[in-house]
């Protein structure tokens, strides 16, 4: 801890403990209003800061470390966090060759990289995340890991540092490296112009990444102080002494988002947001009608839901259907703007009606197959130690129930009152808390190509 303390300012008034939410938190030492912490711009590590922490290194070595890994990793047209993870994967390379004597803090900080644990499906292994890709070929966030692993591109990462430079670094000390950078950035703005421009940069921020998410409990929010360009954490409210600092990594909560990058599912009271691939993955008359029709009018093939929370219960949820007319299918086969705008509220209705019942056979079907999964999973990791897609399986069953509950809940008052228990369209509160529904866009049939 002291180690870690000393990146900053002397007495910086916060420590790192263990939280209740799991892992470690950030906690204040004495009561605390206003300013809890400030870090400066030099301690960080984003792109701009790394690339010159690597000029000062001056590295000697023969290829140089960074930039032959940044030829190796981030050909094409990387991102900012991909380039971040190179910088991390290049410290960590030029640390194991003895290069970085005199730079203890960033020792200190890759030494935080390899011990953060997240739960995340980075640790899971391939066989695991194949069997899922079965269950559920349609979750593209949960694919794009799977696809991630089967590339290689960790082990040849591993074997071109180790041809190249004769330093040994696991495959699984880089996936480390990779989920750890991934679940600890943070969107930071910085100032590029005295006109009160400001960009936002990819960032860790070394002692401020020790809080933790809660958005019903945050307490806290870091911003920038375009005075001094240093990233500061500031309470919402005063603090006592000896509490945890909770802020928020994201306003709305995306389920598999959130469990995807930071692996854990959020179970604080308020709402948060699922996205369901449906169109084109569920089996029933005209499916594969209906699927061509709402791809080829754009729409989204997923359907997201808003969940609501109360004592880390999920407790309600409605099919959110504002901006996505995936439905209009069911009503005629004409263009959707012409169909919406020719049907009448029971048309509207009935067809809505019938997207419940679809769903409701699709949600059924699923429960038996996600328990066989997690019994599966519960067998795999009793042999092999802890398995974190349980938790994705385990969400899911939770979903699926609560809307075949509803449904039970609702049918015996069918009419069209009932029907907005359970479906949203727009005009409420419930609506804000959506996405743009930017996942799962190919049916079962074009994801094959
Ligand atoms: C920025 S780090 C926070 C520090 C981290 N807890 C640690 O031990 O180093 C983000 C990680 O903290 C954990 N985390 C944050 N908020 C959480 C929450 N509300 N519930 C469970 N885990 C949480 C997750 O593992 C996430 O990937």
């Amino acid at each position: 801890m002291e180690a870690l303390l000393a990146v900053n300012s002397v007495d910086s008034g916060v420590s790192v403990g263990p939280s209740q939410l799991g892992g470690l938190g950030l906690f204040v030492n004495k009561d605390i209003d206003g300013e809890i912490l400030r870090i400066g711009r030099e301690h960080t590590y984003s792109i701009y800061t790394c690339l010159e922490l690597s000029k000062k290194i001056k590295d000697q070595t023969e290829p140089p470390v960074i930039k032959s890994l940044l030829g190796f990793y981030c050909n094409g047209l990387p991102n900012e966090t991909r380039i971040l993870i190179c910088y991390m994967i290049g410290f960590e390379v030029l640390r194991r060759l003895g290069k970085l004597e005199g730079y203890k803090e960033l020792q200190q900080y890759l030494n935080v990289l390899l011990r953060t644990e997240i739960g995340n499906l980075w640790q899971d292994e391939e066989p695991l995340l194949e069997s899922y890709y079965e269950l559920e070929p349609g979750n593209s966030l949960v694919n794009a890991t799977l696809l991630e692993k089967q590339s290689g591109e960790v082990s040849e990462l591993s074997r071109f540092i180790s041809e190249t430079w004769r330093v040994t670094f696991e495959e699984h000390a880089i996936q480390q490296l990779v989920a750890a950078v991934r679940s600890r950035t943070l969107e930071v703005p910085r100032k590029v112009s005295d006109d009160d421009d400001f960009s936002v940069d990819v960032t860790l921020v070394p002692l401020l990444d020790f809080a933790n998410h809660d958005n019903s409990k945050q307490n806290a929010y870091f911003d920038l102080d375009p005075k001094t360009d240093e990233i500061v954490l500031l309470a919402k409210r005063p603090l006592s002494g000896g509490s945890e600092v909770l802020i928020s990594y994201t306003p709305v909560e995306e389920m598999t988002r959130m469990f995807i990058t930071y692996g854990f599912y959020p179970r604080s009271d308020g709402l948060k947001v699922v996205d369901v691939p449906f169109w084109g993955y569920h089996h029933f008359d005209r499916s594969e009608e209906l699927a061509q029709y709402v791809f080829q009018q754009r729409q989204p093939t997923n359907l997201q839901f808003v969940l609501e929370y109360a004592d880390g219960q999920l407790v309600d949820l409605f099919l959110n259907m504002a901006s996505n007319y995936s439905f209009a299918g069911l009503i005629g086969p004409d263009d959707v703007p012409t169909v919406m705008e020719n049907a009448s509220e029971e048309q509207i209705d009935g067809a809505l009606s019938t997207l419940l019942e679809l769903v409701e056979s699709y949600f059924a079907e699923r429960v038996e197959r996600a328990q066989e999964f997690a019994k599966f999973c519960d067998d795999y990791e009793a042999e092999n130690g802890t398995k974190n897609i349980r938790q994705l399986v385990q969400f899911h069953l939770e979903l699926y129930n609560k809307y075949l509950d509803k449904m039970r809940q609702i049918a015996p008052r069918a009419g069209s009152e009932s029907l907005y228990d359970l479906v949203m369209v727009d005009g409420d509160d419930w609506v804000e808390h959506r996405l743009p529904p930017v996942y799962n866009f190919l049916t079962r049939e074009l994801a094959r190509h």
